[in-house]
């Protein structure tokens, strides 16, 4: 919960750090300094405590929100800073979806971030429900309305289909304020003036400078949690085969086949079996080339979670123990990916923020392991992976606000 001050005090308070005279612009090359201490920081602080108060702050993040940078940029854990007593303000667009949901629901449970506008063009004039710090109603934001509310907000959160949220970042990019930007679809995931928001396998040093965040979906980032860890093994003349199968909610709320619950009732529907736009997503990310990765995904009549079959060519012979080994390496410290022995079920990870990977079963060969990998595509496929990216790029520890297991 928000702190228990009065909405009055706190905006006043929020007012006067914003008019304060002493505020200067950080110079530049102080950025990147501060952006490595913390990711060293936000390591530690991984590791070392369950609770950090508002441990590490972004300069790029103070920038934008008007706040000067403080005489000590990188306080003790667990030691608030100047500006931490001024919750971050949260606008999310398309709130009526299932991500839309997930994130109303975490944010809720986020000790510094404050929802403070949420559209739906079905919902408008609707009262948000799930969210009790302070009563939100759904509006009908256009893109020319959220510039109009851009001073009021830090962090707009766009949960909108493949295809609709250009309006608004092109609006928001002429806009002076740069509020941060988190797309949970797939429209900027190959734009390189974006960040991709993988932390566990990109530079968590580029989220938390970055206001422009592409958020990778469900089966990319499964897919990639799954076989990022062997890059170094693989046998990059061969395929690697992706078999993917989702619940139904990641088709969205729109109705059709891939979420007509009763076509699913004891069913299987494959889709896009060839050229998925997260099959060319999942290679570009990983640095490998178009057709080394085959992604072939279903849908099922569950509703939240993605099973991952993933069977990956080896360039030298190994052993099961040996490649389990290497995940466990690779991904000691991340909190929210777990190396299991048997091959992960997706009944399991429903509801859960982490990404699950096992099986790890070597053929008679010894050049080819398939390795299973769960996650929920709610959570880390998207509203999850969107706090985490936030927290980053707002100067939160990584995983404030997310249950971890
Ligand atoms: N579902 C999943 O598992 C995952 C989804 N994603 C991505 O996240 C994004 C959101 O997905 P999801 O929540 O499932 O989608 P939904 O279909 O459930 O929700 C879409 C939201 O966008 C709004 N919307 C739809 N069309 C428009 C439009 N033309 N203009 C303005 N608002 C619009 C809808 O509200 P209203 O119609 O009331 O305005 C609704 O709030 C997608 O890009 C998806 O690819 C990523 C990972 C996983
Ligand atoms: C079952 C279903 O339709 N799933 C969606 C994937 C949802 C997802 O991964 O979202 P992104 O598109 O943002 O990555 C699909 O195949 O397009």
């Amino acid at each position: 919960m928000l702190s228990s001050a009065p909405m009055a005090m706190r905006a006043a308070a929020r007012r006067a750090v914003r008019s304060s005279p002493s505020i200067t612009t950080a110079p530049s090359s102080n950025r990147c300094v501060v952006g490595l201490t913390n990711v060293r920081s936000l390591s530690s602080a991984r590791s070392a405590r369950p609770i950090v108060h508002r441990a590490v702050s972004g300069i790029a993040s103070q920038q934008r929100r008007g706040i000067a940078a403080t005489t000590n940029p990188n306080p003790p854990l667990g030691k608030k800073n100047a500006s931490n007593d001024v919750p971050s303000r949260i606008g999310l667009i398309g709130a009526r979806g299932y991500t839309g949901q997930a994130l109303v629901e975490l944010l809720n449970n986020h000790p510094y971030m404050d929802l403070r506008h949420v559209s739906s063009r079905e919902l408008a004039g609707q009262e948000l429900q799930g969210y009790s710090k302070r009563k939100i109603t759904y509006e009908n934001l256009d893109a020319e309305a959220v510039l109009q509310l851009d001073s009021e907000v830090d962090c707009w959160i766009m949960a909108l289909p493949n295809g609709v949220c250009k309006p608004f970042v092109d609006i928001l990019n002429q806009g002076e304020k740069k509020s941060l930007i988190v797309d949970l679809s797939a429209d900027y995931r190959f734009d390189d003036s974006w960040t991709y928001g993988l932390p566990e396998l990109k530079k968590r040093s580029d989220i938390c400078q970055s206001s422009r965040i592409s958020n990778p979906g469900c089966y990319s980032t499964g897919s990639q949690l799954g076989i990022g860890a062997l890059l170094d093994h693989i046998d990059r003349n061969k395929t690697i085969n992706v078999f993917g199968v989702s619940g139904y909610s990641g088709a969205g709320t729109k109705p059709s086949p891939k979420n007509d619950v009763k076509l699913l009732h004891d069913n299987l529907i494959a889709y896009s079996l060839t050229g998925h736009i997260h099959e060319r997503e999942v290679a570009h990310s990983l640095g490998l080339g178009q057709g080394e990765v085959a992604l072939m995904p279903h849908v099922s009549s569950w509703f939240r979670g993605i099973h991952l079959t993933i069977s990956i060519p080896l360039k030298e012979v190994m052993d099961s123990r040996t490649i389990r080994q290497i995940y466990q390496d690779r991904y000691a410290g991340e909190k929210l990916v777990k190396v299991v022995g048997e091959a992960p079920m997706v009944k399991d990870i429903a509801g859960k923020h982490h990404v699950e990977i096992g099986g790890f079963a070597v053929d008679s060969t010894g050049k080819r392991v398939v390795v299973a990998a769960t996650i929920d595509n709610l959570s880390k496929g998207a509203a999850t992976q969107c706090l985490q990216n936030m927290n980053l790029a707002l100067g939160y520890a990584e995983y404030e606000g997310i249950p971890v297991a």
